[in-house]
């Protein structure tokens, strides 16, 4: 399994915030362009996909510049204690992910440390009711890319389907069939969004190539 680490705060993201702290002020990451920095010849892609149903994930791969999410992960990976981090990179985390998704708020972050390949999230969904029944989920990707997959959850109805050996084949038949993966690219970001939680597992399987870490910031909003 990844280290995990969870931090709940108070939601730290208010336009008045927004205006002192600039980050991709107004507009969808990837449609705006950072305080300070050159513009870009290439337009940051943004990519949605419709699973069906009311779920979409929103994948944005340069959701944070090549350097900054290096320094983003150097910090992270060196600089913080793990068992106690500072409560000041939530806040700039959650307003930068604010920001890019206008309407979006997060008062809770979960970090999770992959250090080589060996380490997973197996399948699973967010589906808690502390989360409420379309949870908005960011997940900020740095350092070594990994697979995240989501697949159809397995239907009460399809499991109860057949007894013994043919019942459980096809169950997992259902699982494989509607399956989505995406490659989370150091400094992408990765959203879930409407009844994915609900209709949805996601995974980020274990790699034998893979020999160096990941870090990733999962942002939620956790119903008070
Ligand atoms: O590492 C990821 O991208 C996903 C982590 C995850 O699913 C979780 O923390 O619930
Ligand atoms: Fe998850």
């Amino acid at each position: 399994m990844a280290s995990r680490l969870r931090l709940v705060g108070p939601t730290p993201s208010t336009d008045a915030d927004s205006a002192q702290n600039p980050g991709i002020s107004g507009k969808a990451a990837g449609e705006g362009e950072r305080v300070g920095e050159a513009k870009t010849p290439e337009p940051p892609r943004r990519e949605v996909t419709d699973l069906g149903g009311g779920s979409e994930v929103v994948y944005i791969p340069r959701f944070v510049a090549r350097e900054k999410a290096w320094e983003w992960f150097d910090y992270l990976d060196k600089s913080i204690p793990w068992t106690r981090p500072e409560i000041r990179v939530f806040g700039r985390s959650a307003n930068q992910v604010h920001e890019a998704l206008p309407g979006s708020y997060f008062n809770s972050l979960l970090l999770n440390r992959y250090k080589t390949g060996s380490d997973y999230v197996s399948w699973h969904a967010d589906d808690e009711p502390l989360y409420g029944p379309t949870p908005e989920i960011a997940s900020v990707t740095f350092g070594c890319e990994r697979d995240f997959l989501l697949r159809k959850k397995p239907t009460k109805s399809k499991a109860t389907s057949g007894s013994g050996e043919a019942g459980r084949k096809q169950l997992k038949v259902t699982a494989s069939q509607k399956q989505h993966s995406f490659l989370l690219k150091h400094g992408s970001l990765l959203v879930m969004r409407g009844y994915t939680q609900r209709d949805w597992q996601h995974s980020v399987p274990k790699r034998a190539k893979v020999s160096s870490p990941r870090i990733n910031l999962t942002f939620r909003h956790v119903l008070s």
